[in-house]
């Protein structure tokens, strides 16, 4: 019991003062970094804080593009926000993860790695870069699994922003539709469809209870991928903007490109899309498509087989909500709009799309709260190494995460404000 006491007295100490405070998440496509910055600064702090935690923050707070690919969103700050008894705004930064070398280079050049001897990250990035945050960096990184980290930053946005949560009403006139905010107090149980580079559906029952039921490969990377080959576009943003001009009818063949009609029989009306990109083998149509229809196509048809394996998920688990995240969303209401139709249409109603405004950001920011500061590198050292305790099977060892995931580090969720 004392070792328990003096335990979590040095714990206090540690994550008090151990600043700053930094969440990643490394994906197939992009990091995402959320930063928390103290607001409530005393001026005997001020005193002692090491100029290059202040250049640190201010570099990061002052700025909203960094290098060639990495931004700060501004408008998803957070204000005010208790975090471990401080108070404080939490910053969400974004960059390419090829970049990764860059941001190696400026966190030296910046003198991170004088001050930071542990980041907190997540995302497959944080098995595969490792090495090099160790090498580059001397910097040790406290693994934390993705999908636990993801449903721990979506209940703790959630609990912290009123207007998190938001629905698409009037789902099914699909040009009408308006964006209302959603109450998500009473969150449990729900579908979760995080669109990343690929796709993975949970099934959460509880803050600590859920399963991944399934996963697909055309995800958010797909639609990048086969844009970039069809139309010739760079990036996201103009995929998307392509996309917003064009019309995938011209793409697609439709049921009543078939029937002539609706396939009344079955309830399929003919501006159902009958075959993606069906129209494309008929050199004539094929001659008349634009890049925009191409892209609104492709986006067409990567999000309805996201929509419909999620709707699938969601009747076989017998869950009503189902809430897709992810950056594939970012700046994305085709999509959104087109999720939230097919929830509410396919299921009759019975089945609501949610969506949430930190989109892609919830992996970095539910690590960011399991921060705990040297000690988690010490924990996660610790339980590397050690043999599990002797009342327990290999397989349900203190080192060994509950779910089947590949977290290493401690999942000892250490924030009272999570729920
Ligand atoms: N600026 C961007 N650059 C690249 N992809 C973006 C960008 N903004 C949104 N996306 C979309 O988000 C997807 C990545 O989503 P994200 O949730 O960050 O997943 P991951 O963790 O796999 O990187 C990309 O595949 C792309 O569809
Ligand atoms: C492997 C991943 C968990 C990685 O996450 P991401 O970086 O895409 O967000 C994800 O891409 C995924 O679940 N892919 C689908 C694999 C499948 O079930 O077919």
């Amino acid at each position: 019991m004392t070792e328990l006491l003096d335990f979590t007295s040095i714990f206090d100490l540690i994550i008090k003062s151990a600043m700053p405070w930094f969440g990643m998440d490394i994906g197939g496509t992009l990091t995402k970094l959320v930063y928390f910055e103290p607001k409530d600064i005393t001026p005997d702090e001020q005193d002692c804080e090491a100029g290059i935690l202040r250049n640190i923050r201010r570099y990061l707070t002052k700025n909203s593009a960094y290098g060639k690919t990495g931004h700060r969103d501004t408008h998803l700050q957070m204000d005010n926000v208790e975090i471990r008894k401080r108070r404080g705004s939490l910053h969400f930064i974004r960059f390419q993860t090829t970049d990764m070398g860059n941001f190696l280079s400026l966190a030296k050049q910046k003198g991170m790695a004088e001050l930071v001897t542990t980041v907190c990250a997540t995302g497959g990035g944080a098995f595969k870069f490792e090495k090099d945050f160790r090498d580059q960096v001397n910097m040790k990184l406290a693994k934390f699994d993705e999908l636990d980290t993801l449903i721990k930053g979506i209940l703790f946005a959630d609990m912290h922003n009123a207007t998190e949560c938001y629905y698409y009403e009037n789902a099914r006139e699909i040009t009408k539709t308006e964006k209302r905010a959603f109450n998500f107090s009473q969150p449990f149980p729900f579908i979760l469809v995080n669109v990343g580079s690929g796709v993975s559906i949970l099934a959460v029952y509880g803050p600590d209870n859920y399963k991944r039921i399934s996963g697909t490969s055309l995800g958010g990377g797909t639609f990048l991928g086969l844009c970039c080959l069809l139309t010739g576009c760079t990036t996201f943003e103009e995929a998307i903007q392509l996309a917003t001009k064009g019309d995938n009818r011209k793409v697609d063949k439709l049921v009543k490109d078939i029937y002539g009609g609706d396939y009344n029989r079955f309830g399929l009306t003919g501006d159902l899309v009958a075959s993606s990109f069906g129209q494309m083998h008929i050199n004539e149509k094929r001659c008349s498509v634009s890049r925009e229809d191409l892209a609104n196509a492709t986006l067409v048809t990567i999000t309805n087989n996201i929509g419909s394996i999620a709707r699938m998920c969601a009747l076989n688990e017998k869950i009503d909500k189902v809430v897709f995240v992810g950056n594939f969303l970012r700046v994305n209401p085709i999509s959104m709009k087109l999720l939230a139709y097919a929830m509410e249409f396919w299921s009759n109603g019975t089945m609501k799309g949610l969506f949430l405004e930190h989109e892609g950001y919830f992996g970095a920011l539910g690590c960011l709260l399991q921060f705990n500061g040297e000690l988690a590198a010490a924990l996660n050292e610790s339980l590397d190494h050690s043999p599990p305790p002797p009342n327990t099977t290999p397989q349900q060892s203190a080192a060994e995460p509950s779910k089947e995931s590949p977290a290493t580090a401690a999942d000892k969720p250490n924030d009272s404000t999570t729920r």
